[in-house]
């Protein structure tokens, strides 16, 4: 089989197919990072992966080509993983990369064959792809079009690839369904769920798990905001929420909110559908969602500002976190990224560390200043803002920081620390 796009759902898909006992290609036109996935090399932060890989590739099950010709001629059943980013300047998908991808592919198929689009889609996207399939592949080839949308995190690809919670197989036929059940055996008897239902239902399952998940986030940021306003504590809130197994206690945790390459494009994604759809009332509550979100980066902006007094001016500030989220060096629409860019822009001397992402952080702000080091970060710092909930960060003794930094200020928008501790520790200490 091949994958279509070796990015981050891309590599992880294809390690974990081959990971089950398929011979997998895995192809992107990207060839960089085909020159290192051959070299066994992960080109990003993704914690279990590379061994996986090497482990495949070593094997003989696994390996990567920038060559179209050869995915086709090679294989018969084809991922494709490819990227759905925003449009530039609107809030839709850019599904340029998925029609290439579906057009390249097809152009070259003469035989029987199963594409399973895995990307995240708008609704009607698999319809349309699969009249391209039918316009572009030789006559008679039977290629059997199928989407099937991933729901693995990033920092948990491994587990999530191997062990998903459910499959949700969108199909247009009865063929469909046999040739995906045969390729996820190995899931499937493991008592993994499997959803069978059509092009339309698998497209909208995958964007209303992220806008529910997303939706959860701003819920609860928006009774911080109550909280914050009517002097009330949103941490036993929340607990006292989560204990009901109606609601649940996974996201719900209050703080900077939701970034990432899927949950921010996936709600405006939906919004844009709605909006198509006229339906106004929908697309105004997930316009909502989206609201409250971005309004939680410039409360940390503006908590930072209160507490140096009312200027960033001509002040250090040592930011903690680049990554979207712990466990991954993803940076797009990074909330931490976008905090530290706005105090740089509002005059302060900023200095970022992160445990991983300063590499792909310094590509996308270049502006900032990176520090290999918590220390090299905080040295001098009038303000530590605390902004992305790295494992290692939690719970944090203020001892780490104090040789380092001028003033003892901290901002936690993820809730990671012990106010009690801070404070009594003498910092001027706010979440
Ligand atoms: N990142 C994640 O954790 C998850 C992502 N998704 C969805 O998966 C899709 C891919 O996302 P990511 O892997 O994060 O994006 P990405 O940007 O990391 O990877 C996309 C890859 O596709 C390649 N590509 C673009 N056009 C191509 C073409 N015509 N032929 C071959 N390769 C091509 C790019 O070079 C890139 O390596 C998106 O629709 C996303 O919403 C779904 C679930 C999880
Ligand atoms: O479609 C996708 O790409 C994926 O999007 C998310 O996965 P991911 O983007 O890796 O990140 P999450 O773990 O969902 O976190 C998203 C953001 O929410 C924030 N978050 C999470 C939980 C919480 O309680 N509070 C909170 O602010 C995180 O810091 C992060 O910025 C979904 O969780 C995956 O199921 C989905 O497959």
């Amino acid at each position: 089989m091949s994958v279509i796009g070796t990015g981050y759902l891309g590599t992880a898909h294809a390690v974990g197919m081959a990971e089950l006992g398929h011979a997998v290609i895995g192809m992107d036109v990207d060839r960089e990072k085909i020159a290192a996935l051959s070299a066994c090399e992960v080109p990003f932060f993704e914690p279990g992966l590379t061994e996986l890989l090497r482990k495949n590739v070593e094997a003989g099950r696994l390996r990567f080509t920038a060559s179209y010709d050869e995915v086709a001629a090679d294989a018969d059943i084809h991922f494709v993983c490819v990227g759905t980013p925003q449009l530039p300047g609107a809030l839709g998908a850019d599904l340029r990369w998925v029609e290439s991808a579906f057009t390249e592919l097809s152009a070259r198929l003469t035989g029987p064959a199963l594409v399973v689009g895995k990307s995240t889609v708008p609704v009607g996207t698999a319809r349309r792809m699969a009249e391209v399939v039918r316009r572009h592949a030789a006559d008679g080839a039977r290629v059997e079009v199928t989407w099937s949308p991933e729901f693995l995190r990033e920092g948990h690809a491994v587990e999530d690839t191997l062990r998903p919670d459910r499959l949700v197989f969108g199909v247009a036929s009865a063929r469909g369904e046999r040739l995906l059940r045969e390729v996820y055996r190995p899931v499937i008897e493991h008592h993994c769920p499997v959803v069978v239902t059509d092009y339309a239902t698998a497209e909208l399952i995958k964007v209303s798990a992220n806008t529910f998940l997303a939706m959860k986030i701003s819920f609860i940021n928006a009774i911080a905001e109550i909280c914050e306003a009517a002097g009330a504590d949103v941490l036993p809130l929340a607990a006292a929420l989560g204990h009901d197994e109606r609601i649940g206690g996974s996201f719900l945790g209050p703080g900077l909110g939701f970034g990432g390459g899927c949950l921010p494009k996936d709600i405006r994604a939906l919004l844009a559908c709605a909006s198509e759809l006229g339906l106004g009332d929908v697309a105004a509550f997930l316009h909502q969602i989206d609201v409250i979100n971005l309004r939680r980066r410039t409360r940390v902006v503006d908590a930072g500002r209160e507490m140096l007094g009312g200027r960033y001016a001509g002040r250090r500030v040592c930011v903690l976190g680049a990554a979207f989220k712990p466990g991954t060096d993803d940076v797009r629409d990074s909330p931490a990224l976008a905090v530290a860019q706005a105090v740089l822009d509002e005059g302060a001397d900023v200095v970022v560390h992160d445990p991983v992402a300063t590499g792909g952080a310094a590509r996308s702000h270049p502006r900032l200043r990176y520090a290999g080091t918590l220390a090299g970060a905080a040295k001098d710092a009038d303000l530590v803002m605390l902004l992305t909930d790295w494992t290692e960060w939690r719970g944090m003794d203020p001892a780490v920081l104090e040789p380092w930094v001028r003033e003892r200020t901290i901002v936690d928008a993820r809730h990671a620390l012990s106010p009690s501790r801070w404070r009594s520790a003498g910092w001027n200490y706010r979440a």
